[in-house]
């Protein structure tokens, strides 16, 4: 018999099932992931059974296939959802089971293919525990920033805020993430969803450790900002001297972490204006082999070493989280945190947690940083951030107060 045909037929679309995934994940106090990678058709899904808590010091490469999620702060807790159900879809359709966890949950699914019918899913939410960030407030820590700049205290800081937005009565978790999906082809989409840390929601640009098949490594180097409008070259985009050396700053953190550990080989590649959703940004890639440099554990040694880095904190590190412990004003939780799918066919694709939103029961909160070095002007920055929230706000689409 072939399950995977039975279960996907033309009366029950990826929407469907989807939608069921995630509302038998609430359902039964499971977690649940739902992610689609960069320049990618694949849909996934996992449900985790119990998730657990990650050590700090946890080997990557050694844990079981699932999908990490930690928040922005080193000393928080991890989330690890081991995968205990996975599926996939390409073009509409579940694809083939093919390792023994796709065939064990497929055969799991369609004992449960009369439960399955059309409805909306559900989601964990949890309570905002602060504010919005007002904007005379934001323009103020990033005035502090420049001045701080000006003393040399640090090159470069990266103020964030939130706020929240009300869902429409319609909002749909699934639809949100398709649409995101669509309008964001170079980002990781991704919604985790577990008791504990509530829901979340994203289309982040930005990849901070890729590990391909134990042998090559990849990370990025991502920043300055624009908007993007469609029909633009890119190869005819101007950059302003700010933005060039805020990127170089982040190439240069790079840079310092491996030489941390005397890693001298690795390829640069840019950087380049690339796209993502409706802005603009500079990337340059970093790609090491991890074989020719005798580091097999490199995802593991980079994670460490590189989160948070001057992207979403600032350079030198230590000074610019001083500086945001005391002046940001919030937890910034989940936001420019790292998320993402580790051991899917020996692979490690983990991302920063940017363009993100958490679901609260009728809100959505959104979150969003701009790089701050001496040549900042505050009103600019507070630009940035709106405009970064718009790419989510695009697709949640809320009732906007008249
Ligand atoms: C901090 C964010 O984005 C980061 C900061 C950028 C910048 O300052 O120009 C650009 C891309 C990201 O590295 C965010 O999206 O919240």
């Amino acid at each position: 018999m072939d399950t995977t045909t039975s279960v996907s037929s033309p009366t029950i679309t990826e929407i469907d099932l989807l939608s069921y995934l995630i509302q038998h994940a609430v359902d039964n106090q499971f977690s649940v992931a739902v992610w689609r990678l960069p320049n990618n058709n694949t849909r996934h899904i996992i449900l985790s059974r119990q998730h657990e808590k990650l050590k700090t010091d946890i080997t990557l490469e050694e844990l079981p296939t699932g999908f990490i999620f930690a928040p922005f702060d080193t000393a928080s807790e991890r989330i690890y959802l081991k995968a205990d159900f996975s599926f996939s879809f390409t073009d509409d359709g579940l694809n083939e089971p093919v390792t023994p966890l796709e065939i064990t949950s497929s055969a799991w699914l369609q004992a449960k293919r009369d439960e399955i019918k059309k409805r909306k899913a559900g989601y964990y939410h949890i309570q905002r525990t602060s504010g919005d960030t007002q904007k005379d407030a934001y323009l103020n820590v990033v005035a502090l920033g420049i001045a701080e700049t000006e003393k040399e205290t640090f090159q470069k800081v990266v103020p964030s805020r939130s706020k929240a937005v009300t869902l429409p009565p319609d909002f749909d978790i699934v639809n949100a993430f398709m649409k995101l999906c669509a309008g964001n082809p170079n980002a990781l989409i991704s919604f985790v969803s577990t008791p504990e840390t509530g829901s979340w929601l994203g289309a982040t640009p930005e990849m901070l450790v890729n590990v391909e098949g134990h042998t090559i490594f990849k990370t990025v180097a991502l920043a300055g900002t624009q908007p993007y409008r469609e029909g633009m070259n890119l190869k005819s985009v101007a950059w302003t001297q700010k933005d060039i050396e805020e990127q170089a700053l982040v190439e240069r953190y790079i840079i310092s972490c491996f030489k941390r550990i005397r890693l001298r080989e690795y390829d640069e590649h840019g950087p380049k204006t690339v796209v993502a959703g409706n802005l603009l940004h500079l990337k340059s890639e970093f790609t090491v082999d991890m074989q020719a440099t005798d580091f097999l554990q490199l995802g593991t040694t980079m994670l460490q070493l590189l989160h948070p880095t001057s992207a979403v904190c600032g350079m030198p590190l230590n000074a610019a989280l001083d500086f945001l412990r005391k002046h940001e004003g919030y937890d910034r939780q989940f936001y420019a945190g790292f998320l993402g799918p580790v051991n899917f066919k020996n692979n490690i694709h983990i991302f920063v947690n940017l363009r993100c939103a958490q679901l609260l029961e009728s809100q959505a909160v959104l979150y969003a940083g701009a790089g701050v070095t001496i040549d900042s002007v505050p009103e600019q920055e507070w630009e940035e951030t709106e405009i970064k929230m718009n790419t989510l706000l695009n697709v949640i689409s809320p009732v906007r107060p008249a």
